[in-house]
């Protein structure tokens, strides 16, 4: 039996009802076999690719989401031109080897009528969701819907998105999802760059700038891991090379505790570096970990 409507010379199952998930998930865990999810808004690269290697290493099935979230993007934010690449997406998928791809439509999603939301707690507060007012709640609602259709025993997130990271995780403990969030390691193109879906909106001269923001991380790290230098001194000579580097404004460059985001005051302490600055028209996000 078909389940949901496969492409034409894909290997891949593609389904775009809940239905369809459910169904194909119930028989895989029915016969003893274990499921990863990886959850992504596609245009997929070689950092999804990697989280997709690491789920099949780590269970029996993948199932990749690919969903663009509407509740995660503000009215002012770039929703309308996030990248959509799906046959390249399903393509890539066929080549690693992922089992399932659920691709819901925004209203199979959130039909009409949908109203119960996850609200995140203090990790979802400073940095990203200071300047991205509602992001995690948007996140986190549409995580646990996917959690809650999948029912995956691991789902796989990067490390370069580290605060939600450890929102999701905290979700899945306090709503006791019974899933295992694995944690990935950032890619990055060999100048440092993290690979991220909205690398491709950067203009020539402004890629050559972008490996400024891993640069001067790595530079702080060293330093801090040293105790060379405190905190405070280190974020304000950090947002002083991206600004002269080119960017057009630093919206975080903060220290913090790499499990609570508690703010670190002192070095020669475990610790995250996390940046967010913008270059032309896009937001670039990345962290580094102080040993
Ligand atoms: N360079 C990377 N290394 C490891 N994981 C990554 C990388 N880029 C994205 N991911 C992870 O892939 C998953 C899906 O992320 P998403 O589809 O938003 O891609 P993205 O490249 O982060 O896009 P954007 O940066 O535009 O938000 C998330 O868990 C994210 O952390
Ligand atoms: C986890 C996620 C797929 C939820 O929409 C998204 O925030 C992302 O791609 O990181
Ligand atoms: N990768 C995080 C999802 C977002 O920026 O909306």
């Amino acid at each position: 039996m078909s389940i949901g409507s496969g492409i034409p010379g894909l290997g891949i199952e593609v389904a775009r009802v809940p239905e369809a998930v459910r169904r194909r998930v119930e028989a895989w865990r029915a016969a003893g076999e274990t499921v990863a999810l990886v959850p992504t808004m596609g245009a997929l690269h070689e950092g999804h690719r990697t989280l997709v290697r690491s789920a099949r290493a780590g269970a029996d099935r993948v199932v990749v989401s690919i969903f663009v979230n509407p509740r995660q993007f503000a009215p002012t934010e770039d929703f309308a031109t996030y990248p959509r690449t799906e046959n390249a997406d399903l393509e890539a998928l066929t080549e690693e080897g992922a089992d399932l791809a659920w691709v819901p439509a925004p209203d199979v999603v959130y039909p009409p009528g949908f109203e119960t939301t996850v609200k995140a707690g203090p990790l979802g507060q400073p940095m990203e969701g200071a300047h991205r007012p509602g992001f995690f709640d948007g996140v986190a609602t549409v995580v646990a819907k996917l959690f809650a259709l999948v029912r995956p025993h691991r789902a796989y997130f990067g490390e370069k998105d580290f605060q939600q990271l450890l929102v999701v995780s905290r979700m899945a403990l306090d709503l006791d999802l019974g899933v295992e969030v694995v944690p990935v390691p950032t890619v990055r193109e060999a100048d440092g760059l993290a690979l991220s879906s909205r690398n491709v909106h950067l203009s020539p001269e402004d890629r050559a700038v972008a490996p400024a923001l891993h640069r001067t991380m790595a530079r702080m790290a060293a330093r801090l891991a040293d105790g060379a230098s405190a905190p405070e001194a280190e974020i304000a000579w950090g947002r002083e090379r991206i600004l002269e580097a080119g960017f057009a404004g630093v919206d975080y460059l903060d220290i913090r505790d790499p499990r609570t985001l508690e703010p670190v005051t002192r070095a020669g302490v475990p610790a995250r570096i996390l940046v967010a600055a913008r270059l032309g028209t896009v937001r670039l996000i990345d962290n580094v970990s102080v040993a």
